[in-house]
């Protein structure tokens, strides 16, 4: 008897003859994602991935592996599951104890069983597993009534060489298995939108690095390990990241000291998107990705997102863009990054900020200020001056 997962995928069932490269993919990111919890075997069968350890009545972190599973992009479901011999008797006295158990944690009243026999030598077909087996456990716990039509819950029994018994249906986030889909950088605030930003893209199989501009003294030590605790969050979905953080004071200053007020804003942000360019093409980024959505505050409006998207050659990807607040917190939530993300440590995007910031620059203008910079050295000193951060969880 073994405490197993059942691992459902998604998307990847489409992939026609690329299938076994996402599988492989996705097998690797499970195997990582649940390889410290001890000795666990990761099998592809058909279409479903069994997560099992590898001797009998092991014991090993068994939430644990599922909570972590939930979160490896690709899967859209678990369920815990018990692999038992397939022996009518067997799969009938443990089915009795399973649903005991469960019944003992949920108010549930009514369930009804549903048979799948993958095995064809296994003596009984489908619809007489499922009337015998239900008809067992309604004996050993009267309490439940069977109802075929709204039950509170299912009882699953497939039958193949082994039996797998399970009740629970656990929803994972679906998505594509990260390293499918290139690499793009990150933009990563402390703020609540750019972490939803990008593990909404990490989600489409993207491997994400992210990039984050500093101004200390200005912004505090606490500001700065706020975003190694989001990107911490967020590598228990991508498995790791890797955290570039920018000194940028020196840069906010000649900005500050050189350019008119109301356009601090857009000039520091066309700064942040050419050296967040720079270190994505040397890290091999085709991407980068923001937490940016229109008309959320002056600096993104459509005059300025173009005038700030300007400055880069590589594509933008901004997945908040059309959302509203509401549904960015929303989602901040389930993923878990709110809660740090409303600390509250400024970031350096508040530090100088105009009373009456431009909302609708004109790129002539703005490239005539940027004209009275000399930044390129302090860019290039801001770069070789980055701190790199490995993250992993
Ligand atoms: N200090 C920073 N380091 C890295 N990227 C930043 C920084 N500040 C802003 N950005 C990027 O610019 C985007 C827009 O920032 P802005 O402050 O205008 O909006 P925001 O809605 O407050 O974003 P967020 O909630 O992500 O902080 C952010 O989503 C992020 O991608």
């Amino acid at each position: 008897m073994k405490k197993v997962i059942l691992v459902r995928v998604g998307e990847i069932i489409l992939k026609g003859l690329n299938r076994p490269v996402f599988e492989e993919k996705l097998v690797n990111n499970i195997k990582k994602s649940i390889g410290s919890l001890g000795k666990i075997a990761v099998i592809r069968s058909q279409a479903r991935i069994y997560v099992e350890p590898v001797e009998d009545e092991y014991d090993y972190n068994y939430n644990e592996a599922i909570d972590r599973l939930t979160r490896v992009f690709g899967i859209v479901s678990v369920s815990p599951v018990l692999k038992i011999e397939s022996d009518f008797n067997v799969i009938k006295e443990q089915s009795a104890k399973m649903v005991k158990n469960l019944i003992e944690k949920k108010c549930y009243s009514s369930f009804k069983v549903e048979a799948k026999r993958g095995n064809k030598k296994f003596p009984m077909q489908s619809p007489e597993i499922s009337r015998e087996l239900g008809s067992h456990i309604w004996e050993n716990n009267q309490q439940l009534k069977v109802d075929v039509n709204n039950p509170d819950f299912i009882f699953y029994v497939e039958v193949r060489e082994s039996t797998y018994i399970y009740s629970e249906i656990i929803p994972a986030n679906g998505g594509m298995p990260i390293g499918t889909n290139g690499k793009a950088m990150l933009l990563l605030s402390g703020g609540i939108d750019s972490p939803v930003a990008g593990w909404m893209i990490a989600k489409r199989g993207v491997e994400i690095e992210a990039v984050h501009f500093y101004s200390y003294p200005y912004t505090s030590e606490r500001a700065k390990d706020k975003v190694i605790e989001l990107a911490k969050i967020l590598a228990s979905y991508c498995g790791q990241i890797k955290l570039h953080i920018v000194p940028f004071t020196d840069i906010q200053l000649e900005i500050n000291d050189k350019c008119p007020e109301d356009e601090l804003t857009i000039i520091m942000r066309r700064v942040m998107m050419e050296i967040a360019e720079k270190i994505a093409e040397s890290v091999g980024a085709m991407a980068l990705i923001t937490g940016e959505s229109v008309g959320q505050v002056a600096s993104q409006t459509i005059q300025s997102l173009a005038v700030t998207n300007i400055v880069v050659d590589m594509p933008v990807f901004r997945p908040l863009i059309g959302m509203d607040k509401n549904e960015v917190i929303d989602r901040a939530r389930k993923i878990g990054t709110f809660e740090t993300s409303i600390l509250p440590y400024e970031d350096c995007c508040t530090v100088f900020v105009a009373k009456h910031p431009k909302t609708k620059p004109r790129l002539e203008k703005i490239l005539k200020s940027e004209e009275l910079l000399n930044i390129e050295k302090l860019v290039e000193k801001a770069i070789a001056d980055t701190e790199i951060i490995r993250i992993t969880v």
